[in-house]
C-alpha cells in the first residue's frame, strides 16, 4: 500500500516520481503489460526498469499476476482519480523536479545560479498539475477580491495565467479573459479549453512585452518571486500602460515577512531562477509607486497574499 500519510517520504517520493515521469504509470493505466512489454513500449532498460517495477511493486503501487503488472487502486486514486480523497495526480512530478533542484542548492552556494535544464512534456504536465492544487481553495475569494467594485465584464489580462487556475474562475464570474503566456504552454492549454469557454490566449514573452488593451485587471497570480527586483519594476510599468487610468492591478505571492511560507519558498526560486525570491510588502509598495500606481492594499487568504493597487 503506497505510503498515503507522506507520500512524499524522499525514496518513495523518488521512485514513483520517476516512474511517473518516465510515463510508466500512464502506460500501465492505459493497458496492464508485462515487464517485455514495457520495456519495448516504453524503449527502457530492462534491468532498470525490473528494478524500479520490483520496488513499486514492494511499495504496493502495482501488483504482479502471472506476468502481468496493473496498477493498484491506491495508485490509481493518487495519480488518475481527481476526485480521491489522497489525488496528487501529475503533480509529484513537479515535486521530484523540486528536489532535484534542490539538490544543486551546494553548488549554486558557489555559483549563484541554478543549472541549465530542460523541461519535456511530463515536466510542463507537472507544473500545471502542481498550480492547479495550489490554487484549488484560493480562487473564489480571489476572483472576489480582484473583481471589487469593477465594471461586470471586467476586461482581464492574466499574465502567466497559462494555467488556468484564475483565468478560468475569472471568465466564470463574467469576466472577458486574455491570458498571456508563453508559447508551449498557451499551446497546451488553448487545447484544453472546454467547450464554449471563451479565454484570449497571446503568446508572448512578458519581460519583453505587455499585451496591451487597456484593461480594468492585470492579474499576477505566483509571478513576482520568478523574478529579481529590477525585472518586476520593470513588469509593473509595462502593466501600468497596459491597464486603463483608474484600472487596478492585483499580484498574488508569498510576501516575505508576512507569508509563513515566504523565506522556503524563497529557496525553491533560488534553486531554480537566476533572479527570483520573494518581496517584502515595502519592496511590493515602492515598486508599484515608481510604476504609477496608488492606493496600495494588502489582503490575506490562509496565509498567501493578495496586494492590488490602482494606476493613475
Ligand atoms: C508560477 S506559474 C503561475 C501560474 C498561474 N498564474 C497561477 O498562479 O497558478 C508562472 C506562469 O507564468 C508563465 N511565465 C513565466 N515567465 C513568463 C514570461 N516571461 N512571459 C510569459 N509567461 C511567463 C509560466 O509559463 C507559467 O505559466
Amino acid at each position: 500500500m503506497p505510503n498515503l500519510k507522506n507520500p512524499m517520504a524522499p525514496q518513495e517520493l523518488l521512485v514513483a516520481g520517476a516512474a511517473l515521469k518516465a510515463g510508466v504509470f500512464d502506460a500501465l493505466r492505459e493497458k496492464p503489460a508485462s515487464l517485455d512489454e514495457l520495456v519495448q513500449g516504453l524503449s527502457m532498460d530492462r534491468r532498470a526498469l525490473w528494478t524500479i517495477m520490483e520496488a513499486l511493486i514492494s511499495l504496493g503501487y502495482v501488483v504482479q499476476t502471472g506476468k502481468t503488472l496493473t496498477l493498484t487502486p491506491e495508485a490509481n486514486d493518487l495519480f488518475f482519480n481527481e476526485d480521491a480523497e489522497h489525488y496528487l495526480g501529475y503533480s509529484l512530478i513537479h515535486t521530484f523536479n523540486v528536489i532535484k533542484a534542490w539538490t544543486h542548492l551546494p553548488e549554486i552556494l558557489k555559483t549563484g545560479q541554478p543549472p541549465d535544464k530542460e523541461r519535456d512534456q511530463q515536466d510542463i504536465k507537472g507544473f500545471m498539475s502542481a498550480m492547479k492544487k495550489g490554487a484549488k481553495r484560493m480562487a473564489e475569494p480571489l476572483v472576489r477580491i480582484c473583481l471589487a467594485g469593477l465594471p461586470e465584464e471586467a476586461k482581464v489580462l492574466d499574465l502567466g495565467g497559462g494555467p488556468l487556475n484564475y483565468a478560468r474562475p475569472f471568465a466564470f464570474a463574467g469576466a472577458d479573459v486574455t491570458v498571456q503566456d508563453i508559447p508551449e504552454v498557451c499551446a497546451l492549454m488553448e487545447s484544453m479549453l472546454l467547450p464554449g469557454e471563451k479565454i484570449n490566449f497571446v503568446s508572448g514573452d512578458f519581460t519583453k512585452e505587455v499585451f496591451s488593451g487597456h484593461f480594468d485587471l492585470v492579474f499576477l497570480g505566483n509571478i513576482s518571486h520568478i523574478y529579481g527586483e529590477e525585472e518586476n519594476l520593470l513588469l509593473f510599468q509595462r502593466v501600468h500602460a497596459a491597464l486603463r487610468k483608474g484600472g487596478r492591478i492585483a499580484i498574488l505571492d508569498f510576501v516575505r515577512g508576512i507569508s509563513p511560507m515566504a523565506e522556503l519558498f524563497a529557496v525553491n526560486m533560488l534553486a531554480n531562477t537566476k533572479t527570483g525570491g520573494t518581496w517584502t510588502m515595502k519592496q511590493y509598495t515602492i515598486w508599484l509607486n515608481t510604476a504609477g500606481f496608488c492606493q496600495v492594499e494588502l489582503h490575506d487568504i490562509d496565509g498567501r497574499q493578495i496586494i492590488t493597487a490602482a494606476s493613475l
